[in-house]
């Protein structure tokens, strides 16, 4: 099209804009009839009128007052729906604080008679929670949930202690540090932090754990076998499996009877009452499918390499003798590895407390377009502010443990999986300057498919378990209270490294030569 063509075109919509706007206003004897091509065209040969011109500012001025009241009105939604979601985590860490309160009152009550060391280890616990008020036996703890029958008491008491120590540097008789900022004479200075690496230690022996394993992994079924006759002869632990595993160890060999498994999936929801160690066989999806087994507390986790990459997974599947022999006896580097909380609210939901049950996710909650060929639109916001809309494939919202998985492809930064925050990062946005963005551990996201998007959105967390999100939907999205414990092989600091360094080959590069030309 000539740029004369083109102008005579946006002029005509100019005029039927306007056109429409009059007409809409009683300005009907005033109008040219829009219509018509001849008349647009001498309509706009005449000079310009003032009356059209003004009321074309009043009308825009009209449309931006509309735009500001609608954001508003979708951060006002947003603020309430953040607020909501907050209240609700409070909530349940506040419910979780009684449970465990009220639990361990029957604890005291029903074991006047228990050892000592049973209780001297309690106090020593309430002392190092009180003292420092950072230890995460609050949310760690491993009898913190409450056993309304006797079974679940029993387990519960047969579950090993354990406490978890941040290091310090310099810090007298390993005080924990406090103050994250000091003011000394109108100076304020950044005080040393004190979450450097996260150490496990055994206040009792471990002794029961459970194994997951990869399916279909001919490797995999070997090693399980092996390692379950070896904890069970040698380190006397009882084990427990996947009803699958049950069945495949029975298929082998009937000496396997005794490895305990569950029959429904509810009782699922009461492992972390009796679990001391999870060991994972397989890859990092084995290590997420683990983590997706806890909707709450999660008992912390060994997990051997059976996989391709294997990013959280450092232990080598050959070594398991001395790597578990070492864990058993403890101390051991942990790294907390945060995961996300993840609501989904219905359009048609009465209030916004009622969702669907919270999804929790260790890589990445994904909002995409599936299978519709359209761009996703989605309008996200962080606690009560806007942040921007979506146009796109789609978008991921990530913790660090998933900054070297999708989000990574997606062009997100890398970032060590004890920096707590949560990544933003678009999937292929039609924008040139929508870089990625990381977010503090403590906002919460909202993500809404509008209703002017051409198609519907798909929810996918940790790659699995698909959600339609319709129009009026939104995903709430917050660090969850329960993070993943995960064994480190050396600590949370080198095993990043040497993942991204092997995984990845990150920035490898052949040595220059000293030969040639040098500065002087
Ligand atoms: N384009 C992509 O890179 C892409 C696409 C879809 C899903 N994924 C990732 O796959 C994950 C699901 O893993 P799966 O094993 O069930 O599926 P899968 O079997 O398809 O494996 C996906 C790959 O991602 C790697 N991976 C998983 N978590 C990782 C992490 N935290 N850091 C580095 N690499 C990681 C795995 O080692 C594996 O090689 C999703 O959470 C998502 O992050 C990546
Ligand atoms: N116990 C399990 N039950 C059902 N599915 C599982 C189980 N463990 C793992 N999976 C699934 O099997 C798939 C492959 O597992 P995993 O990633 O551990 O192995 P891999 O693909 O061989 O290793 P890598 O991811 O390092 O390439 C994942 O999608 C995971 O969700």
């Amino acid at each position: 099209m000539s740029d004369q063509a083109t102008q005579v075109s946006s002029n005509k919509e100019k005029v039927n804009v306007v056109g429409t706007h009059l007409q809409n206003n009683g300005y009907h004897d005033s109008l040219p009839p829009y219509d018509s091509e001849k008349m647009i065209k001498e309509f706009l040969r005449q000079p310009p009128s003032k009356a059209v011109d003004e009321n074309l500012l009043e009308f825009s001025e009209a449309m931006r007052t509309v735009a500001k009241a609608l954001r508003r009105v979708s951060e006002g939604k947003a603020s309430a729906q953040a607020e909501a979601a907050e209240w609700k985590r409070k909530y349940e860490l506040e419910r979780e604080k009684n449970l465990q309160q009220k639990h361990k009152g029957e604890v005291t009550e029903g074991l006047q008679n228990h050892s000592d060391q049973e209780n001297s280890s309690i106090e020593q616990t309430d002392k190092c929670c009180g003292k420092h008020g950072i230890c995460s036996h609050e949310v760690l703890r491993d009898d913190m949930m409450v056993s309304k029958t006797k079974f679940i008491h029993d387990l519960a008491m047969r579950k090993a202690p354990f406490k978890l120590l941040w290091g310090c540097n310099g810090g007298k008789n390993g005080q924990h540090k406090h103050d994250v900022v000091s003011f000394e004479k109108g100076n304020i200075t950044a005080a040393a932090r004190s979450s450097k690496q996260i150490s496990l230690k055994w206040e009792s022996h471990p002794q029961t754990v459970l194994i997951l394993t990869k399916p279909n992994s001919t490797p995999v079924r070997v090693l399980c076998a092996e390692m379950v006759r070896w904890l069970k002869d040698i380190k006397k632990i009882d084990v427990i499996v996947e009803p699958r595993v049950k069945a495949e160890l029975l298929a082998e060999n009937s000496y396997f009877n005794f490895v305990q498994t569950w029959e429904d999936d509810d009782e699922i929801l009461l492992l972390h009452t009796k679990v001391d160690l999870i060991i994972t066989l397989g890859g990092d999806g084995t290590v997420l499918w683990a983590a997706s087994m806890f909707k709450g507390p999660v008992p912390p986790v060994v997990p051997f390499s059976l996989g391709s990459l294997g990013f959280m997974t450092p232990f080598q599947s050959e070594l398991y003798r001395d790597c578990l022999d070492t864990i058993l006896r403890g101390p051991i580097s942990i790294t907390l590895r945060h995961r996300l909380q993840c609501h989904v609210i219905r359009e048609s939901a009465t209030d916004e407390l009622d969702t669907e049950d919270p999804i929790l996710v260790l890589n990445e909650v994904t909002i995409d377009r599936g299978m519709s060929s359209y761009l996703t639109l989605l309008e996200c916001y962080c606690d009560n502010s806007f942040v921007t809309c979506v146009q796109g494939d789609g978008l991921i919202l990530s913790t660090t443990s998933g900054s070297t998985a999708y989000s990574l492809a997606a062009g997100g930064s890398m970032v060590h999986p004890q920096v707590p925050g949560i990544l933003f990062t678009p999937i292929c946005p039609h924008s040139l300057s929508f870089r990625p963005l990381i977010l503090p551990e403590h906002v919460t996201l909202r993500v809404q498919v509008p209703f002017n998007s051409r198609g519907h959105a798909w929810a996918s967390f940790d790659g699995k378990d698909r959600k339609q999100l319709s129009a009026g939907d939104a995903l709430i999205c917050s660090i969850a209270p329960w993070p993943v414990p995960t064994a480190c092989l050396v600590d949370s600091t080198n095993d990043f490294l040497r993942s991204i360094h092997e995984g990845l080959h990150w920035n490898l590069r052949k040595p220059q030569s000293s030969d040639g030309p040098r500065d002087h």
